[in-house]
């Protein structure tokens, strides 16, 4: 699967010891996702913009998330929204992660990738029929349900096929995440899951249910969240809940607490409290000895990327300086989207002087800017950069506006790399498409 590089390369970068010339924690950063590929060599066989993976820093981070939960050992279902390469979920397969999908294409890739039915979660508000009836066919282990019509939809499928699904309710506890609005998830007036009150009815009445198992409680209250109070009252909301209905004669059989730890986009983030969130759940949910589940995305893969992208050109504007990279908001939105911050990083050898840039992209929108006055070692065209954290909701979310194929993404580790994906060609771009010139009349 791997392909060895040539040793051209004899950058200072990447071996340990020698001086390192770029600002230290974001040198380590890239050292430690290129894993000993030389991103120049990297950048001229496989083209830029691309999409860089560290297998072994993916990995860590299932260990240390597993470390973390020793003394509350639970089932990871990673989030494939996060990064649904088929080479990530092959080493979640490896690793024994399970998954939590939101769409029937989720579950295919999933599946496809060998993830096993029975460790696959399916959360979501808008499931269609259609995904219902194949997580079904599919076996999958549990549906997490969001409203009363899809609880219907959910007992009337699963009679049809003659099956019995194990649904969990998705409660919305009502609590801040004090994370971007834009991905808070566990407010009642976000659009996900029910509220206590309705999940306590939903319980009353399933005698009446057929075909669903109601065993199950789920939260998940939005991502990129490093407060552990917000975890700590919404797990806890959960667990008087659970409690609630246990003593009301109900079977819990799975916990599922969600994603969303928060990650360091830079150095001054704070990191979250992971003793603090594994007590939290501990502490919330004393006595429950059935099924736990987690479904962590950003925090196993979003440190393991990069987004590796040349520069095209130095605009000296009237009143900025212009950046111009060959990657754009297509390529990695988060920017754009959020106004997220992601470190970027000249990858030059030789130490420069400092340069304030607005770093931004090709795309035809002031919108399509990483980064506003941003100092960083000056740049000039030909030189690569690395925008990092971007291996979490990076390719995931890119697009081809602006007629841009999407990146290629290749998985590194111990200095050899494979092309997980090339870079999409035009022909492949338009696939599907053809002209209106075959008109029927509905
Ligand atoms: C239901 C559900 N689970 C898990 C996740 C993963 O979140 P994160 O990537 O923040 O861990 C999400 C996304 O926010 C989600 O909607
Ligand atoms: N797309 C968001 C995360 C969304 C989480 C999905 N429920 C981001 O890039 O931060």
């Amino acid at each position: 699967m791997f392909s060895p590089l040539a040793p051209r390369w004899m950058g200072r970068l990447l071996f340990p010891g020698m001086p390192i010339m770029i600002a230290s924690s974001d040198s380590h950063a890239v050292e430690t996702v290129f894993d000993g590929v030389d991103p120049h060599a990297l950048a001229q066989a496989v083209g830029t913009p691309c999409y860089v993976y560290s297998a072994a820093t993916i990995r860590h981070r299932i260990a240390s998330l597993a470390t973390a939960l020793r003394s509350r050992p639970a089932t990871l279902c990673y989030a494939v929204k996060a990064n649904p390469s088929f080479a990530v979920l092959q080493l979640m397969a490896a690793e024994g992660v399970g998954a939590d999908i939101v769409s029937e294409g989720e579950m295919w890739r999933a599946l496809r990738a060998g993830i096993p039915a029975g460790r696959i979660v399916f959360s979501g508000v808008g499931k269609q029929d259609r995904e219902i009836l194949a997580a079904l066919d599919a076996g999958i282990s549990r549906f997490n349900v969001e409203s009363a019509d899809e609880l219907a939809s959910l007992q009337r499928l699963a009679s049809e096929r003659g099956r019995v699904a194990h649904a969990a309710v998705r409660v919305n506890p009502d609590v801040d995440a004090l994370t971007h609005a834009k991905i808070s998830t566990g407010k009642s007036e976000n659009k996900f899951g029910v509220s206590i009150d309705e999940a306590r009815r939903w319980f009353a009445g399933s005698g009446s249910l057929s075909h669903v198992r109601l065993d199950g409680l789920h939260v998940h209250i939005g991502s990129q969240i490093v407060d552990v109070a917000p975890f700590r009252l919404a797990i806890g909301r959960v667990g008087d809940l659970w409690r609630e209905l246990v003593a009301a004669g109900h079977a819990i059989r799975s916990i599922d607490v969600g994603g969303g730890l928060g990650v360091r986009y830079r150095a001054s983030d704070r990191a979250v409290d992971m003793a603090g969130y594994v007590s939290a759940i501990r502490e919330a949910l004393t006595g429950f000895d059935g099924a736990l589940l987690l479904e962590p995305g950003r925090y196993l893969v979003a440190e393991a990327g990069v987004l590796l992208t040349r520069v095209l050109r130095v605009k000296q504007g009237d009143e900025r300086q212009f950046l111009v990279l060959d990657a754009a908001m297509n390529d990695l939105a988060r920017p754009s989207l959020y106004d997220a911050w992601h470190d970027i990083v000249p990858l030059h050898e030789t130490p420069r002087s400092m340069q304030v840039y607005d770093v931004v992209g090709p795309v035809c929108e002031t919108g399509d800017t990483f980064a506003r006055e941003r100092e960083m070692e000056a740049c000039r065209p030909g030189d690569l950069v690395a925008i990092l954290g971007a291996g979490a909701y990076g390719a995931s979310m890119a697009s081809t506006y602006n007629s841009r194929p999407l990146a290629a993404e290749v998985m590194v580790e111990n200095g050899r790399y494979a092309v997980v994906r090339r870079r999409q060609t035009f022909d492949e771009m338009i696939a599907g498409e053809q002209p209106a010139n075959d008109w029927q009349i509905a």
